[in-house]
């Protein structure tokens, strides 16, 4: 199948890969000079060779093109959107131009993204799909090598609009990414977990990560007790939005059990310390404004409480996290946030009456 994936970051390298290992015709497009720059040189100088390093073993493969003329993206069938979510919005309106009839828009991960492509391009022929997180745990090593963490085991979707998705499961199947298909996109939105783990986990790793100048592991160390009496206490404000928008409570716990394991008797909270525990897992965040806090507290957290002022959902951890992390980072992370506003009401409205159908 063609694909064509937007963002050259560790995620976008790492699906590229395996899917062009997979035999798929797969073209990586680049959508910015913003980091990655030197694994992009590489890339081009190769002619697109490209490795990814899993369980003790690796495997190398050509990618069809490696690029940044992003209208090459017309060609595909499918589409993977992979930039650090805080792009999506500008990204997605600079290619509205390029995307075709009957293409298959995947967006990795989603944070309610559709609501972008809805209000930016002519949505009819197209079916999106909103992952709730990353298909693979990775970091690019070196330039032309992928490190694999962890590979989730089940990747949940949710499919807009939904009476596509019989019309389009052969071909996401055929990408075989362990894809299982949500009965709503809002839960695919509001799951993504690093919204939870990501935002309490490295506020309150703050000194850590300064004392240590990066020398840290997030995961290995911060979920202590106390620190996780405010992860669950996060959760609940999650669970009560999505119940006040009509889907099922399901702790953070469970979503990460359900991605990361197939032994569903297992206890979610132990498949996290499990997960969490594990060596293969890269450093991080290595520094205070990274990823971590600057993408998962304005895309995660502001739109969470967006949501909740709206639904008369009260908030307080939500409130209270992106008080910190501005503080923290010195800037107001509500003004770069996704809100109602400005994700548009009207394409917020569709896509809630297309998941209660
Ligand atoms: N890597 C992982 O293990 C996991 C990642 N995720 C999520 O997946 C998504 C991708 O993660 P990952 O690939 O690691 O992210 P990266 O940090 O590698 O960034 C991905 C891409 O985002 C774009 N980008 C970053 N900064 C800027 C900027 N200032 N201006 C414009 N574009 C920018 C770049 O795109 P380009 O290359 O096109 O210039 C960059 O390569 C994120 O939302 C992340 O939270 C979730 C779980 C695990
Ligand atoms: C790899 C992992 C799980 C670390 O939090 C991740 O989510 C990320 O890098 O965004």
């Amino acid at each position: 199948m063609k694909i064509a994936i937007l963002g050259a970051g560790n995620g976008g390298c790492a699906v590229a890969t395996d899917l062009s290992l997979k035999g798929h015709q797969v073209s990586l497009l680049k959508t910015s000079n913003s980091m990655h720059n030197e694994n992009y040189d590489y890339l081009v100088e190769t002619k697109g060779l490209i490795s990814l390093f899993e369980d003790g073993r690796t495997r190398t493969t050509r990618l069809y093109q490696v690029s940044k003329d992003l209208s090459l993206l017309a060609e595909a069938e499918v589409v993977i959107i992979y930039v650090q979510t805080n792009y999506h919005e500008a990204l997605i309106q600079r290619v509205a131009p390029y995307f075709k009839e009957g293409q298959i828009v995947i967006i990795n991960p989603g944070y309610f993204s559709t609501a972008y492509m809805l209000k930016y391009c002519d949505c009819a022929g197209l079916t999106i799909v909103e992952a709730e997180s990353s298909f693979i745990d990775c970091r690019i090593a070196e330039p032309g090598i992928v490190k694999v963490g962890f590979r989730n085991v089940r990747n949940p979707v949710g499919v807009y609009p939904k009476q596509n998705l019989e019309k389009v499961r052969s071909k996401l199947d055929a990408l075989d990414c362990r894809l299982v298909y949500l009965d709503s996109l809002l839960e695919a939105s509001l799951h993504n977990p690093n919204m939870i783990v990501h935002t309490v986990g490295a506020v309150m790793s703050i000194p850590r990560i300064e004392k240590t100048q990066g020398d840290y592991c997030m995961y290995h160390e911060v979920f202590t007790p106390s620190v996780w009496r405010i992860l669950e206490q996060l959760d609940k404000e999650k669970m009560d939005v999505l119940e006040a928008l009509g889907c099922k409570r399901m702790p953070y716990v469970e979503a990460c059990k359900y991605r990361n394991s197939l032994d569903d008797t297992r206890d979610g909270k132990e498949v996290f310390f499990w997960y969490a525990a594990m060596p293969t897992r890269a450093k991080g965040p290595i520094v205070v404004d990274s990823r971590y806090i600057a993408e998962d507290v304005p895309q995660g957290l502001v739109m969470l409480e967006s949501l909740g002022k709206k639904l008369n959902v009260a908030t307080p951890v939500t409130f209270s996290l992106i008080e910190l992390a501005s503080y923290a980072l010195g800037r107001d992370l509500r003004k770069e946030g996704r809100t109602l506003e400005g994700l548009g009401e009207e394409n917020i409205k569709k896509i809630l009456d297309d998941c209660l159908i």
